[in-house]
């Protein structure tokens, strides 16, 4: 039975609850002395949080951007909210099926036609043949490879591959959309048609993450901003005053 809430808000669609992820780095790298002298003692684990404590609950309909250096947790706390990852601590409760407009190429089979990946990479997300056959124009005019579109997708330029998995990724009806830097790569004109899908799937009731080191990118779709520093959830409120706060610490 769904849990009524007595606070007024609607139940989040997602649950972070003090979710920690390790990371092994692997074998430390023996010095060349070491090596010579065989002083090293086997594999030397070096394990680190990629994450850690981490707790935020977003309601639906949010357009949340994610911010912070490099390497300091935004992939992995994505991947956790996909599924694809699960948290060593804590818990992450996702209420709704998710649409990843991250890494959107790594469905795509190389030797397969445009036409055959389209069929192939929307069927992995759970479309259905009569579903992908109704937006199939559609998917091919927004990607504008008709004239690829049999021809191997290993001949496609990469924007055109990011085009293609763009186009068949932003048909999926999941509620959550995980926006990654895949915008970088498009023209400035294919970005601008990416914004605009992007703006219609809020106007939906869409629920939004976005990855980016683009503050005007983040101030077109977001409203919050989560920080994440060494892993941990620096700050979490309005998207001003947390970008604000992200240009003080850089
Ligand atoms: N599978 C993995 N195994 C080991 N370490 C990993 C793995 N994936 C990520 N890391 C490490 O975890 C840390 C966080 O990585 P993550 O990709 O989440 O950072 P990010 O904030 O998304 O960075 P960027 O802005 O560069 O994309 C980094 O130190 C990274 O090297």
């Amino acid at each position: 039975m769904a849990t009524t809430s007595l606070t007024g808000l609607p139940d989040p669609i997602i649950s972070v609850k003090d979710v920690g992820v390790q990371f092994d780095r692997g074998r430390r790298s023996a010095g060349l002395r070491q090596m010579i002298l065989r002083r090293d003692r086997g594999p030397a684990r070096d394990s680190f949080w990629a994450l850690r404590h981490v707790s935020f609950d977003v309601s639906p309909g949010e357009a949340i951007g994610v911010i912070g250096r490099n390497g300091q947790g935004k992939s992995t706390l994505l991947k956790v909210v996909t599924g694809v990852l699960l948290p060593d601590e804590g818990r992450a409760t996702v209420r709704a099926d998710v649409s990843p407009l991250i890494e959107i190429t790594g469905g795509f089979v190389p030797d397969l036609t445009g036409r055959e990946n389209i069929y192939l990479a929307a069927g992995l997300h759970g479309m259905s043949r009569k579903e992908i056959d109704a937006r199939f124009d559609e998917i091919v005019d927004f990607a504008e490879i008709h004239k690829f579109l049999d021809s191997p997708y290993r001949h496609y330029s990469s924007g055109m591959q990011v085009r293609l998995a763009f186009s068949v990724v932003s048909q999926l009806e999941g509620p959550i959309l995980l926006v990654d830097e895949v915008l970088a790569v498009g023209d400035k004109a294919f970005r601008d048609k990416c914004y605009n899908r992007i703006d219609e799937l809020l106007a939906a009731g869409r629920t939004l993450f976005l990855v980016s080191h683009n503050n005007g990118d983040l101030q077109r779709f977001c409203t919050r901003g989560l920080y994440l520093r060494g892993g941990e959830l620096r700050a979490d409120g309005p998207l001003d005053d947390v970008l604000d706060l992200y240009a003080k610490e850089r």
